[in-house]
């Protein structure tokens, strides 16, 4: 019988492929083929050729094909106060700078073009999927739709009211809204994202908890980020913030805990057998000087832990290659051991991890067939990459997010050579510039 080769729309050929899952660290001189919005196979470049016929063929010399990152936790809309106030702790921050620029300038227009910087950000920099907490997240989701990105949108909920709702009601009933309306764009999903143990009380936590679980939604939310919440909690409610969210049925499997900076042995172990996620953002807690969250003690007890950038007003860019360079590199100094947190599980953290904490890991965060074409090419055939003795080490360890030339999400190019093929960059920075002038004035 002669054999008959299988269509693909897209088959990608490098000399390298990181799957992250699967048998196999590193695959050299093989393809990625690509049929719809998932991959199909992953086969020597030799073998493609004959199996698969149609579509397009790319030869990405010296580059790895890895999947793309997945920033587990960020807010697209402050990229617009990116530089506004450096070099403060986070509540000076907070509540001196953010909160008063928060309170007169964030509209949904505000939302719509921070995002889309954040957006062109992300794509220059290889990140295909995230999780954003922040007012207004129906104009995130229209941006990540428009820019062809894959999110996840945390409809906020606070005590206060905002330009988005009146209070903890009106935000629960915007969270139930979001999610029925983008239930069936395959891209976008929702979640529920109560700001912090500190501006949300009880009735909400408590409602938050049984939605989340009626509506099969994530939680994501600012935890333990540093000491002076512990303590204030101690003070006030008399119990550490993981203990009051525990009581509040809120630590499960479902919950995204971010920053995580005071943990003890027994909160640990209470993360491990609940099954929450944590989501390290290590350049926004140094930057807030907020403290270090314990990543080698949480993966060695078995926690999925998971990386974000958190907003570009506390980090301030949203660039995950740098943000996994920092990580590894502070978990060897804040462990002593310079084999804590070494360049596989750090990306793994980038990528996979992220997509187990959204509860997306069977359909992202790694190259397997079966699984959704969100995938990036890294050119390492570049003067500050060479030599290639380890792709993997290399990505993490010396490589810059320009390297990043190529991306698809759901088999769709959204970036070629460099080039956004769904973003207008000039009109971008046109809005932003506007936008300057009023959040200066
Ligand atoms: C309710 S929308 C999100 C809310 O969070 C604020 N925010 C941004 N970064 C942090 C952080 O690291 N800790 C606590 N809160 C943060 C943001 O300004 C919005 O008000
Ligand atoms: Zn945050």
């Amino acid at each position: 019988m002669p054999h008959v080769p299988a269509h693909a729309d897209l088959i990608l050929q490098a000399p390298w492929i990181a799957p992250i899952e699967g048998p196999d660290r590193l695959l050299k001189d093989h393809a990625i083929v690509i049929a719809g919005t998932r991959i199909v196979d992953i086969l020597p470049i030799t073998e493609a050729g004959r199996r698969y016929k149609g579509g397009e063929i790319m030869r990405l010399d010296g580059h790895l094909l890895m999947p793309g990152f997945v920033n587990a936790h960020t807010h697209m809309a402050m990229h617009l106060f990116r530089g506004l106030a450096d070099d403060l702790p986070l509540m000076t921050w907070l509540q001196e700078h953010i909160w008063p620029a928060e309170s007169r300038v964030v509209s949904e227009q505000f939302v719509l073009d921070g995002s889309r910087l954040a957006a062109a950000e992300m794509i220059r920099s290889g990140t295909t999927c995230f999780a954003d907490m922040y007012f207004f997240p129906d104009a995130t989701a229209k941006v990540a739709a428009e820019a062809g990105l894959r999110a996840n949108l945390f409809c906020p909920v606070l005590d206060f009211p905002s330009a988005m709702c009146s209070g903890p009601e009106d935000y629960l009933r915007a969270a139930t809204q979001l999610a029925a309306k983008w239930e069936h764009e395959p891209l976008i999903s929702v979640g529920i994202g109560p700001h912090a143990p500190y501006t949300v009380s009880d009735t909400p936590l408590a409602r938050i908890a049984a939605l989340a679980e009626e509506l099969n939604l994530p939680v994501m939310i600012h935890l333990h980020e540093t000491a002076a919440e512990v303590d204030s909690s101690l003070d006030t409610v008399g119990a550490r913030p993981l203990d009051r969210i525990d009581r509040l049925n809120l630590l499960t499997k479902r919950l995204m805990a971010v920053h995580m900076t005071q943990l003890t042995d027994d909160e640990i172990a209470r993360l491990a057998e609940t099954g929450t996620h944590v989501i390290h953002c290590p350049e926004s807690n140094l930057k807030l000087a907020s403290g270090f969250c314990p990543v080698d003690q949480l993966l060695a007890a078995g926690v999925n832990v998971a990386l974000g950038t958190d907003g570009a007003a506390s980090n301030n860019d949203a660039d995950m290659i740098g943000e996994m360079r920092t990580a590894a590199l502070i978990a060897k100094g804040f462990t002593g051991r310079a084999d804590a947190l070494p360049a596989d599980t750090v990306l793994a953290m980038a990528t996979l991890n992220g997509a187990r904490a959204l509860g997306q890991g069977d359909r992202i965060g790694s190259l397997l067939p079966g699984k959704q074409a969100d995938i990036i090419a890294i050119d390492l055939n570049r003067i500050e990459t060479q030599p290639v003795y380890d792709p993997i080490a290399q990505v993490v360890y010396a490589a810059g997010r320009d390297q990043v030339t190529h991306m698809w999400v759901a088999g769709r190019c959204l970036m070629a050579d460099r080039e956004l093929l769904t973003l207008n960059a000039s009109g971008i920075l046109r809005d932003v510039a506007q936008w300057q002038e009023t959040i200066r004035d």
